[in-house]
């Protein structure tokens, strides 16, 4: 979709954060994640999740301890993946966690007051109980994606906005975005794009995330 064919939205009052980093060291080839952080930062990302699928839980608190770090730096808030435990003791601003992982209401409890991530891979997902507590949802895969091949339903355009007529919820995109296919996600109601691949394999992560917001058409708040 052309620019020109796009109008601009508002960014989601809950969730002002269009553009959303999601790293894992394992994902970085031509910089060190930490690199990948910093300049994706100085690029305009607005988010970040650190998400360390091998790592020890050692090693997992020490690598985010490093990275907010640096989103302190920038004011961005950090999310951790799967982990309570290491969200909790780094003081991240939240959490994503999906259908295998400790529950939104089980987090909510034990830490209340943080932004809670969920991620949809299936239509009845959308009546449970979880999303209550949920601060945003994944739409998990918009489209399948080498990084992640353990997903359900490759929701596609179609479902973006089928699951933005079902509800108010902010929407994160994630699953093979990239400069070309961000536009028209962003138009079928998407409240955020998150990548991986785009930014953690860039030469150049600021200038690509600065090709990637040019894509999302919005209106300061
Ligand atoms: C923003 C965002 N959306 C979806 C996911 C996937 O979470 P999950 O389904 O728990 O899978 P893993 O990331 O744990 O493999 C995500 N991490 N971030
Ligand atoms: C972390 C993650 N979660 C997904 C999901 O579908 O829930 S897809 C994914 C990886 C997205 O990587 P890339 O931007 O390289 O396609
Ligand atoms: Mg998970």
């Amino acid at each position: 979709m052309s620019l020109e064919n796009s109008y601009k939205k508002s960014l989601h009052p809950a969730f002002p954060y269009p553009l959303y980093l999601v790293v894992s060291e394992e994902f970085c080839t031509q910089l060190s994640y930490l690199q990948v952080v910093e300049q994706a930062l100085q690029g305009g990302v607005s988010m970040v999740q650190l998400r360390e699928k091998q790592a020890t839980s050692a090693s997992f608190l020490a690598k985010a301890f490093r990275v907010k770090e640096i989103t302190d730096a920038y004011s961005v808030p950090l999310i951790i993946n799967d982990n309570l435990t290491v969200a909790m003791q780094v003081d991240a601003a939240g959490i994503h966690v999906g259908n295998r992982d400790i529950s939104p209401q089980e987090i909510a409890y034990c830490w209340p007051n943080k932004l809670i991530g969920y991620s949809i891979e299936y239509w009845q997902q959308l009546q449970s109980p979880a999303i209550a507590y949920a601060s945003y949802l994944g739409v998990s895969p918009v489209f399948s994606t080498a990084t992640k091949v353990d997903t359900v339903t490759e929701w596609g355009i179609p479902g973006i906005q089928a699951i933005r007529k079902a509800t108010d919820l902010p929407l994160v995109a994630i699953g093979n975005m990239q400069v070309d296919n961000c536009a028209d996600v962003w138009q079928a109601g998407a409240d955020s794009i998150a990548v991986v691949s785009a930014l953690c394999k860039a030469k150049d992560p600021s200038y690509q995330a600065q090709l990637l917001l040019n894509q999302l058409s919005y209106e300061a708040l």
